[in-house]
């Protein structure tokens, strides 16, 4: 196969919004790096072939602030597969630690501190971006309280990052769907690395399906506002008596919409929002 990479300059300023632009578009060919040191950042492509990578350029240069001209790049299949670990650092919240397994051998771990390591591969979820962050920081106060038979579920799993971190933190009821049957796949692989096989149950199943009947004391669902919006019902109905339905992928001025939408139809559940940047968060406790 002929990959073809895309590379241009962006102006450090705009890392941010560039960053949400791609969540938003959803298009994980798209990446951007940083490096907070030179300063400089890039806008990153990997594409199966020129044509592809120059059609997603006219298709995305338009709402580009600043980029610099793009240049092409055939590369090998290696290349490509591991172009993703440019991205992934290590970081932490309490006692966890969210760490590349390719540092396993390297990283300082504090003693009593727990790692969870990971491959994210092509899948969403290294913890480097603020939804992600927002539903860790949330995981890490409800353990703190939590009884561990509780049953976490994480709906739209990607990486798998919260279905694992719920594990090390003790829980043993945890499952985790994603309608992208490669996040599946990657977040069995994920489990794996954390000695983790067959303590969470993966599987390919959408917001519809995912919940099969079964409520869960904490539900995750790091998805975009606009989808999470259109199954209000779905989420609520899977939440247990006295769970927590973490909402997150809300774009900060999305958040009134968001949480309204939930409130109006669940009035008496205790509702919490917290915004990261140009992110936001809704919980949702079921009185
Ligand atoms: C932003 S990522 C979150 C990944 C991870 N849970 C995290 O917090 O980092 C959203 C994930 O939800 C999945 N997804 C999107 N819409 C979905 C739906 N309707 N049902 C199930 N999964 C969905 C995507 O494939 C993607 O893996």
């Amino acid at each position: 196969m002929n990959l073809c990479e895309i590379k241009a300059t962006l102006p450090v300023d705009t890392v941010d919004a560039v960053d949400d632009l791609l969540l938003e578009r959803g298009d994980a060919r798209w990446s951007v790096m940083h490096d907070v040191l030179i300063p400089a950042a890039w806008l990153i492509g990997m594409f199966e072939s020129r044509p592809d990578a120059e059609a997603a350029w006219t298709d995305l240069a338009s709402e580009l602030t600043g980029a610099g001209e793009p240049e092409f790049r055939n590369l090998g299949d290696e290349d490509w597969r591991n172009s993703y670990k440019l991205h992934f650092k290590p970081w932490q919240c309490g006692r966890l630690h969210w760490v590349p397994v390719w540092e396993r051998e390297t990283y300082a771990l504090p003693a009593g501190d727990v790692a969870i390591w990971l491959d994210p591969g092509m899948a969403f979820g290294t913890g480097n971006h603020e939804t992600t962050r927002l539903c860790c920081e949330r995981l890490v106060e409800w353990a703190k309280t939590a009884p561990t038979e509780a049953r976490v579920i994480d709906a739209g799993c990607g990486s798998g990052i919260l279905a694992i971190s719920a594990a090390r933190l003790g829980f043993s009821d945890i499952r985790g769907f994603d309608n992208d049957v490669e996040a599946v796949r990657i977040s069995d692989e994920n489990a794996a690395l954390n000695d983790l096989t067959g303590v969470i149950r993966f599987y390919e199943g959408d917001l519809v399906s995912g919940f099969s009947g079964e409520p869960g004391d904490l539900i995750f669902a790091n998805i975009l506002g606009h989808v999470l919006m259109q199954f209000v019902p779905e989420l609520v109905t899977a939440v247990a008596p006295g769970g927590l339905l973490v909402l997150s992928g809300i774009l900060a001025y999305e958040l009134d919409q968001v949480r309204d939408a939930f409130t109006s139809a669940v009035p008496t559940w205790e509702v919490q929002t917290r915004i990261m940047g140009e992110w936001a968060d809704v919980a949702l406790r079921r009185v």
